[in-house]
């Protein structure tokens, strides 16, 4: 955690923020090496490009909206019947976790789970398996809010996650202070402990509108004694979910869609069904993929009403798209010109806290704009280092230019001369798609590496672009 956390305690926490800085230098380190080891064994797709494709495609469950939904099974002893989950490796990594601290885990099909967190072993999160197995993944972190809820004791170890800047836990270690929670740090394990001796409800203003931090903020207030008002919270479509499973379990949440969070405390939740939303990158992802091929696609079943500004930003870069029900037609268009301002001026597409545009998002439009008529400027406000891809599809023949590590400007082709083949390495969920797309796009064949991470966040990518008519192999590195 930065300094910044205790900027304002006295210095007997001199001590801990030193160990705190350690740990995020730990966590940096530790990822590093961890990706830099398994580099050169991990599976790799080879993609013969220039192809067009067509047909239709369903977006899996949605991955953030997962995450959220399957920590907050520890909230009770009853059965949690999940359905739309994505098989994706964060989300069975999760699942994973749960069944290692003896969460009942019925897997009914590919996609549905009937949980029971009766009888778990709270020690479990304090053991290196978990520190091992939690730090893939940034999801992990969200076991921490129901934990303290329901056994007033929490641990929050390395998360993982893209490796796209800070990634700090700030907010959810100041909202569980809030509650009522202490926490050491013990430099043996690396680890956050919290304790309680029960939760209590306030009033709170979070630093920022952290997503995970919201919601594990609000997964240990439903069941903190009287009200939490949680102000400048995220209002994602994942936590608006969150919001209504909890209170199909008996949780009492008002203010659901906006930044004003307000829960009164129950002593304990029941069980229920949730049924996951089709994950909306994943649609982004796939409009960005009609068009960057010249392709005719139809994406089935993609929950509209909850895209907020995500089909409008696409149309901004000149796609044409229909809506047909609840799927998404987008004819085949070889052209398509990116929208200028009012007054004539280049337009930029940047990244907010919902209803803003998605940060996930950005390096799809930005490989989309590649072959667009006309330019744009990208600006990724809310990460840090989650553009440095660009260097790959320059490489490719794209004309871009980062301007400095938040913002790229894109001067579209406009099908001048088609991208180049070449092997390049996915450095993370987003980019590792942007590059797909691109290779999909591109002249001749590409080979892309590391593609767990793509795997991260997209189910059987490969199988499902094989059935859109795309030329894609996946290749076992494993030594
Ligand atoms: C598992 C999961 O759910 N991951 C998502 C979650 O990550 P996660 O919850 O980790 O991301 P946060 O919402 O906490 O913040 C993401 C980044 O944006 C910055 N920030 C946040 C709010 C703000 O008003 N201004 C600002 O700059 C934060 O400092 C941080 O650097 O939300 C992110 C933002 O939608 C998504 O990219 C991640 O896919
Ligand atoms: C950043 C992302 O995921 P995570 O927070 O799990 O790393 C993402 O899904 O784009």
């Amino acid at each position: 955690m930065p300094a910044l956390l205790f900027g304002d305690y006295n210095n007997q926490l001199g001590a801990i923020r030193v160990q705190i800085i350690k740990f995020a230098v730990q966590t940096r380190d530790s990822n590093t090496d961890k990706q830099n080891k398994n580099y050169y064994y991990m599976a790799s797709f080879e993609v013969i490009g220039g192809k067009k494709l067509s047909g239709s495609i369903q977006p899996q469950g949605a991955k953030n909206e997962a995450l959220q939904i399957i920590s907050a099974v520890l909230l009770t002893n009853q059965e949690v019947r999940i359905e739309n989950i994505p098989d994706i490796l964060d989300v069975n990594l999760l699942i994973e976790l749960l069944s290692d601290m003896q969460v009942q885990v019925n897997r009914i099909d590919r996609h549905t789970c009937i949980f029971k967190a009766d009888q778990i072993q709270t020690d479990y999160l304090n053991s290196p398996a978990f520190r091992e197995k939690g730090s893939k993944l940034r999801g992990s972190v969200m076991l921490a809010g129901p934990m303290l809820a329901r056994y007033k004791k929490a641990y929050i170890a390395k998360p993982g996650g893209d490796k796209i800047g800070r990634r700090g836990v700030d907010t959810h270690i100041l909202g569980f202070q809030k509650l009522g929670a202490e926490f050491v740090y013990n430099p043996q394990t690396s680890c956050l402990e919290f304790t309680t001796s029960g939760l209590k409800g306030c009033y709170m203003m979070l630093d920022e509108p952290s997503v995970t931090g919201t919601a594990n903020v609000l997964m240990a207030a439903v069941l903190a004694e009287g009200e939490t008002q949680i102000y400048n919270a995220a209002c994602e479509p994942y936590i608006q979910q969150l919001c209504r499973m909890l209170n199909s379990m008996g949780a009492r949440i008002t203010g659901i869609g906006s930044n004003l969070l307000t829960v009164q405390g129950v002593k304990e939740l029941s069980g229920t069904t949730h049924t996951m939303l089709p994950d909306m990158i994943e649609i982004g992802s796939f409009i960005g993929l009609a068009a960057m091929t010249s392709s005719e696609l139809t994406i089935k079943n993609a929950g509209i009403e909850h895209l907020g500004v995500i089909p409008d930003k696409f149309r901004k870069l000149g796609i044409q798209m229909e809506f047909k029900g609840d799927d998404i037609y987008i004819p085949q268009q070889d052209h398509y010109e990116i929208a200028t301002y009012m007054d004539g001026g280049i337009l930029t597409i940047y990244d907010n806290p919902w209803p803003g545009f998605t940060p996930d998002l950005i390096s799809i439009v930005l490989v989309t704009a590649i072959q667009a008529k006309g330019s744009v400027l990208i600006h990724q406000k809310m990460f840090e280092s989650r553009l440095f891809f660009t260097d790959k599809l320059i490489d490719m023949g794209a004309q871009i230019i980062l301007c400095d590590p938040h913002r790229a400007t894109v001067i579209g082709l406009d099908r001048k001369h088609p991208l180049r083949g070449i092997t390049m390495t996915s450095p993370d969920i987003r980019a590792g798609q942007a590059l797909l797309i691109a290779a999909l796009s591109a002249e001749g064949k590409s080979t892309i590496q590391n593609i767990e991470q793509i795997d991260r966040g997209y189910q059987q990518i490969d199988q499902r672009l094989i059935q859109l008519g795309a030329d894609i192999r996946r290749i076992d590195n494993q030594k």
